[in-house]
């Protein structure tokens, strides 16, 4: 396992290195990856990934593009708007569409306020059954073309990933779960939480992103050095451990999908949400208002057709197959129904991946 990010004694998520992970690297130089990988999504379900693939210049591009986006005015946003219904994901999704879900409070006008959170979301341009919703060209010259790239470019990194995950769990082909990502059924999503009083977050009367775990394989996370996201401890059910913003970091974990296909017992799908940034000397004003968040999770998702079921290796004598096999199309499509009846019209904003 690698080193230990921490910030406070409850802070650790495993740090993995990917330096060593190239092609003409010999295999035990990327067992060694592979085994640090495996292991923190076995022992932790989340790690922080140095030396991922994914450019720093890119990153930084990426959220420069995302501040200007989200620095458009509201009509011109609205130019491209998440549309309605439980079954696409994509496109700008406007205050009054953020998700109730995550509004602790029973009061009405604290909802409303929390409303502002906001986020975009992309998919593959070959994606017939969730076509992307783009601004007119002349809104925002240059960011489809930029953010269809970076799409490419995160989808590359995480097959690596998703290899070095086969090769460190010692399956039979490394390859396999590869093989279910062609990458077009991935989730590009950016993400601003505007600035909130800390108030709000410390008595929870809000959150700003309820505890959650992701759907699909694997999720990519880039944050900006606001802070805020958090994980829960997979040895001490209800504890949440700070996950410190590490510059050009990603931080991946590890879906519920993956988890199905391990079996749950070897790849866990770990609760996380984002609350309030932890250093609180950032806080301005009488109102102690926290700094904005931008972040971008890069949610990595089998083909629509994959049949998920658990794999050879992960089950045998004295342990038993726990999950049926299901299709990613309909598993995502039994999800988002289940969160739309929970929050109606809302639930276009709520995490949404696969
Ligand atoms: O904004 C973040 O850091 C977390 C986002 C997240 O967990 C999600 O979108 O599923
Ligand atoms: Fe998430």
């Amino acid at each position: 396992m690698g080193s230990i990010e921490q910030e406070t004694p409850q802070v650790s998520i495993p740090v993995v290195d990917f330096s060593a992970w190239t092609p003409d690297a010999t295999l035990e130089a990327r067992l060694a990856v592979a085994k640090e990988l495996a292991d923190a999504c076995h022992n932790v379900g989340f790690v922080s990934i140095i030396n991922h693939g994914v450019p720093l210049e890119l990153l930084e591009e990426a959220f420069a593009w995302s501040k200007k986006l989200f620095d458009l005015k509201t009509e011109e946003k609205m130019l491209a708007p998440h549309p309605d219904g439980p079954t696409v994901h994509r496109g700008y999704s406007w205050p009054g569409l953020e998700k109730v879900s995550q509004v602790i409070s029973s009061d009405v006008e604290v909802g409303e306020q929390l409303r502002a959170v906001t986020d975009c979301k992309i998919g593959s341009e070959d994606n017939p059954e969730q076509p992307n919703v783009w601004l007119p060209p002349s809104t925002l010259p240059g960011f489809r073309e930029f953010m269809t790239h970076f799409y490419w470019t995160c989808n590359t990194a995480s097959l690596s990933i998703l290899e070095a995950l086969g090769l460190g769990m010692g399956l039979s082909d490394p390859s396999f779960l590869v093989k279910f990502h062609s990458g077009h059924n991935n989730q590009l999503r950016l993400l601003h939480y505007p600035p909130i009083p800390a108030a709000m977050l410390e008595t929870e009367q809000a959150a700003r992103m309820p505890a959650h775990s992701d759907w699909g394989s694997i999720t990519m996370l880039f944050q900006d050095d606001c802070g805020g996201l958090e994980v829960e401890n997979q040895k001490k059910e209800g504890e949440f451990m700070k996950v410190t913003p590490r510059s050009g970091a990603c931080v991946m974990n590890v879906g519920d999908l993956l988890m199905r296909w391990s079996n749950e017992d070897y790849l866990k799908s770990t609760l996380h949400r984002v609350t309030l940034p932890p250093a609180r000397d950032r806080f301005t004003g009488e109102e102690r208002m926290t700094r904005a968040r931008y972040s971008i999770p890069y949610f990595v998702s089998p083909d629509i057709d994959a049949v998920i079921e658990c794999m050879k290796e992960c089950a045998g004598q004295g342990n038993p197959v726990k999950y049926e096999s299901v299709i990613q199309g309909e598993y995502r499509l039994m999800r988002a129904k289940l969160q739309y009846r929970e929050t109606g019209p809302t639930a276009a904003a709520a995490p949404a991946t696969g």
